[in-house]
């Protein structure tokens, strides 16, 4: 079995990596909004909005510090934010959820999302994935780097050279692949496992458009950057 060594360069460029996904968090204090006194449909739809926008600015602002990205062909670097934003929203959504809480917090968070307006058909792939997300007790370099591959996927709509974002993606999961074998030694397919939650993540791409579909039937508003990033209105 031979021995697992992350190498000086891959240290610091892991670092670079969880830095920026530390420092370009959601302000813990949104998600504390959510769990306040009873909030109604529309207003806990607004609370959604608000903290998904919120996001949507720190996954920007994280993205620019992977090591690459900046360097990429600009509209390239748009491609792979719009193609990426779902995923990484449902990614921190699910690491928000399955973070320590105190106890209840999590009943009343699951409680506020479940009546926003969003169709219930949707509710359970959705929890689902927190839950199995939670299930992997995912070490916080392990969440930085799964979020920075989730952007960096070569495969989105529009990317014109998807060579040089496998370039950037691949050493990111080379890193990802020692980490798990040395936080998760006694789990060999534990990054098999990271990366099938990937796969799920683009089903709920899927779901995503669907629930836009129905919330703009009932005439639910989005914030310009929501709209923008999620190709709506
Ligand atoms: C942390 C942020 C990114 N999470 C978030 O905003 N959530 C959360 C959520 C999950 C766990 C803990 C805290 C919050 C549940 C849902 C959303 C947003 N979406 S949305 O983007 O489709 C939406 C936008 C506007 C109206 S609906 C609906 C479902």
């Amino acid at each position: 079995k031979e021995k697992v060594v992350i190498t000086k360069d891959q240290q610091a460029f892991m670092n670079v990596i969880l830095d920026a996904y530390n420092r370009h968090q959601i302000p813990p204090d949104v998600a504390k909004k959510l769990l306040q006194e009873q909030y109604s449909a529309e207003e806990n739809f607004l609370l959604l909005t608000e903290m998904a926008t919120s996001q949507v600015q720190v996954l920007v602002e994280f993205t620019k510090h992977i090591p690459g990205f900046l360097s990429l062909d600009h509209e390239d670097q748009i491609a792979l934010l719009k193609g990426s934003a779902v995923e990484a929203s449902f990614l921190r959504s699910a690491q928000v959820f399955s973070s320590k809480m105190p106890n209840g917090h999590t009943e009343v968070l699951e409680e506020r999302i479940r009546k926003s307006g969003i169709s219930e058909e949707f509710m359970t792939p959705m929890f689902n994935f927190y839950k199995t997300i939670g299930e992997l007790h995912m070490v916080e370099e392990e969440q930085a780097l799964l979020t920075a591959i989730t952007i960096m996927t070569p495969d989105r709509p529009y990317v014109k050279d998807q060579q040089a974002v496998e370039r950037l993606q691949e050493p990111m999961l080379d890193v990802l692949r020692k980490l798990c074998a040395l936080h998760h030694p006694h789990e060999p397919q534990y990054f098999a496992r990271l990366l099938g939650r990937l796969t799920e993540l683009r089903t709920l791409n899927h779901y995503h458009a669907e629930m836009l579909t129905s919330w703009r039937m009932n005439d639910h508003k989005f914030t310009p950057l929501l709209c923008e990033i999620w190709d709506v209105q």
